[in-house]
Parts: C-alpha cells; structure tokens; sequence
C-alpha cells in the first residue's frame, strides 16, 4: 500500500489524522512492519526485524515467489498475499516435512442491513477467488477467520443474528468441501454452528474438513469474552468438545478459537495432545486487544513447541441498531475496527511479518514440521515442565476450601513509629 500524505505534529512526529482512523491503515501503511521498512534505513530495519520478528535457522524469515495465478486473482480481485517460509535444521535420520498452510482475513461483502440471505452468499462469492488463490498456491492446510459466514453482530446482542448458525455438515461446510476435494486440502471451516440433535442449540465451532472433503471432526470455542462489546455468551454456550488435535493428511492441528489465545492453559492443552499446528481464527478490534495480539500467539509457539496460525477479521462493521455494553459508554453502532494482521508464529520464535490491518488478505507460510520437535529438544519445555506441581495446585485450586499459598511477614502489621 501506498503511503498516505502524512500529518506532523511540532515535534516532527506522524499525528493520527481522520484519514488514518476511518481507513483502518497506521499512519497511512497497512502494517507496522510496512511503517518501520518505509521509516527507517535498510540497515536499521534489519536490526529492528531481527528483534521484533525474529530469526529462523539463524536468518530473517524467507520471502517466497507468488504464484502466477494466485497473482492474477489478488490484482484481480483486490485481495494481498504475501508468503513466506519457514526453515528447519536438516536432520540425518528423518527427511523435512514441509506442509503450506494458508490464512484467509476478510472484510465481509455487504452492508449488515442487507438482506441474510444477500450478505451470506456475497460472503461465499468474496472467498471464492482467495480460497482458488490458495488452491492454486498449493496450499496444503487453509483457515478462514471466526465466524466468517456472516458479520460479527455478537456485540448486539439481538436474537435475530442466530439465523446465521448452521449445522456443522450445512451450507458453508457443503462449500469448503468442494474446494477441499479441488485442491485436496484440508480447511479449517469456523462458523457459527447448530447443533440439530441437540435442541438446536448454539456453539462457535471449527469444522475440520478433510483433503478428500470429508468432515473430520469437530471443535467448540472452549472460552467465550465477557468483555467490552463482545456479549458472546447471549448467542452460545462454552464448548464440549475439550482439546481436540486432528491428524490430517498433512499434519496434527488444533484450533484454539478467538477469546481462547488469552488462556494458556488452552493452549498448553493443543500442546499435549500432540499438536503441530495451532489455528487462532479470531475477529477482535484494535481498541481492546492489538498489542496483545502478536505476543499471546508468539508466546504459545514458542511455550508449546508448535506453529500458530493467527487470523483476524478486517474492517469496520456497522448495525443497524445502536446497542451499549454496560462500560458508560455512549450507545454506538459498530464494534471499532477489526484489525487483520494475521500472521505465523513458530516455535524457534520467529514470525511472518502481518498481513494488512485494512485490506482482505491470504497469507501464504512454507513450514518444516521438524522445527517442533528440534524446539523440544533444544530447550526441553515438556521435560522441565514440572506438570506434577501444576496438577497438584489446580486440584486443589479448583476446590471450595482452597486456601492461597501466602506465607505473609510477621511484621507486615507492626507499627514501626
Ligand atoms: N471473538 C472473540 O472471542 N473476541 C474477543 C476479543 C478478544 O479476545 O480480543
């Protein structure tokens, strides 16, 4: 993206403009990493990469060529794709296991007063030349954004919104399927689910879809925000399904759902159960959580030895009905804007640079599943855990008559004077 006129304050420093507010850019870049390239000398932006985002086998993160059709499609359809690759160290005794993994960020395609109906199949016709982009790419495992069937109205807390949710097996899935047997992919298909066999009730689920477009299984939001604007639990309950890792032709994944990313304990739970990688298909807002965006999934890499796929919605979605959230604050339309900026995180903790904070996007990452266990190795996290001491304090934690473990100063209360 092309950077926008800059405001200046006295001090010589960029002033967030209008412009920069309702267009959902930084100062006019798309990202960060674009601000920082654009801003400082090559030799400076190496440093501050390296620092900020990482090494991978000791070098920057390797840009990869886009493929010519996935090219078109992008210019074409007015999406980004940027792709990388991570590297892992050759081993003797096993060969790389490279697997291409695919992100999907999107803004949704009509105005939230249109017709259900309109918005759903216009959200269908969007994805379609991203998820072919992907296809044509040769991606190998793709994840769409949470919820990505329909625009976020969680905040609104009208009942109306539920008509969107749909079986695990219904229209969206049906439309995944065939991408998946096209480009024999496996898709990470987030919606908001109905469950028909029991009472029609609510989750927000990830579908996990085969290669051979055959529905694997599974996996319910485990945490749901009480937060702000997001009053996801007027809509569905906590899930049921605990910490499920898929093992797909291409690799084991999880996904730990948007509100998710903020408990380590969910995360860890991936980790045990084998998890390779760890989706975070997530629709969040700048205002509440971007400088905790990149850390929390970082951190879950490099904690639990696997890759962390991040994906976030973009764009500004307005209701038609103001709605309030109980924080004081004036009644509004919108949530704020949803920030995009997926990106990859790794377990040697490396990452990929975001893709746009502003603009539609797929992000395209090359990653050797051997780095998992090289990162194990290498720094022993599973074996210096101390799992016994931690099993031990939440079962106790978790009782009525847990007393805190504060060993407190005798003389805390004494009076000196
Ligand atoms: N969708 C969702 O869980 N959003 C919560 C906001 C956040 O965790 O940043």
């Amino acid at each position: 993206m092309e950077k926008k006129e800059e405001v200046v304050n006295q001090n010589g420093n960029p002033e967030e403009s209008s412009q920069t507010l309702t267009d959902g850019s930084i100062c006019g870049f798309e990202s960060l990493h674009r601000l920082l390239q654009s801003s400082l000398s090559p030799q400076l932006f190496k440093e501050v990469s390296r620092l900020l985002i990482g090494l991978n086998c000791g070098k920057a993160l390797e840009p990869l060529e886009v493929e010519e059709t996935a090219k078109g499609l992008s210019s074409q359809h007015d999406f980004d794709i940027q792709a990388f690759k991570f590297n892992a160290d050759k081993e003797l005794l096993r060969e790389p296991r490279v697997v291409r993994v695919g992100l999907i960020q999107n803004s949704i395609a009509l105005p939230t007063t249109a017709p259900f109906l309109d918005q759903k199949k216009a959200i269908f016709q969007k994805l379609k030349p991203i998820i072919d982009a992907a296809g044509a790419s040769g991606v190998n495992i793709l994840c769409l954004q949470e919820a990505w069937m329909m625009p976020f109205a969680f905040c609104t807390r009208e009942k109306r919104w539920c008509e969107f949710a749909e079986p695990a097996d219904g229209e969206s899935t049906q439309f995944l399927q065939g991408f998946a047997r096209k480009y024999n992919m496996v898709i990470v298909n987030p919606i908001l689910e109905r469950d028909l066999k029991h009472g029609e009730t609510i989750w927000n689920t990830a579908v996990i879809i085969g290669n051979n477009g055959n529905i694997i299984g599974t996996h319910r939001k485990n945490h749901i925000p009480r937060v702000g604007d997001f009053n996801e639990s007027t809509y569905y309950m906590e899930g049921n399904t605990g910490h499920p890792v898929f093992e797909t032709a291409y690799g084991k994944i999880g996904v730990n759902i948007c509100y998710g990313r903020h408990h380590p304990l969910n995360w860890l739970a991936f980790g045990l159960n084998g998890a390779e990688i760890v989706f975070n298909p997530s629709a969040t807002v700048g205002e509440l959580s971007e400088p905790m965006w990149p850390i929390e999934a970082r951190n879950a890499a490099i904690a639990n030895s696997y890759f962390v796929g991040s994906i976030n919605r973009v764009g500004t979605e307005v209701f038609p009905n103001p709605f309030t959230s109980g924080d004081g604050k004036p009644q509004h339309a919108d949530f704020g804007h949803f920030y995009g900026s997926s990106h990859v995180s790794a377990p040697d903790s490396s990452c990929t640079p975001s893709l746009s904070r502003n603009k539609d996007g797929l992000l395209i990452s090359d990653m050797d599943l051997n780095l998992c266990r090289q990162l194990k190795d290498k720094w022993g996290f599973r074996m210096t855990a101390r799992y016994e001491l931690y099993a031990d304090m939440l079962s106790r934690y978790v009782k009525p008559d847990f007393e805190p473990q504060v060993i407190s100063d005798p003389l805390l209360h004494k009076n000196h004077l």
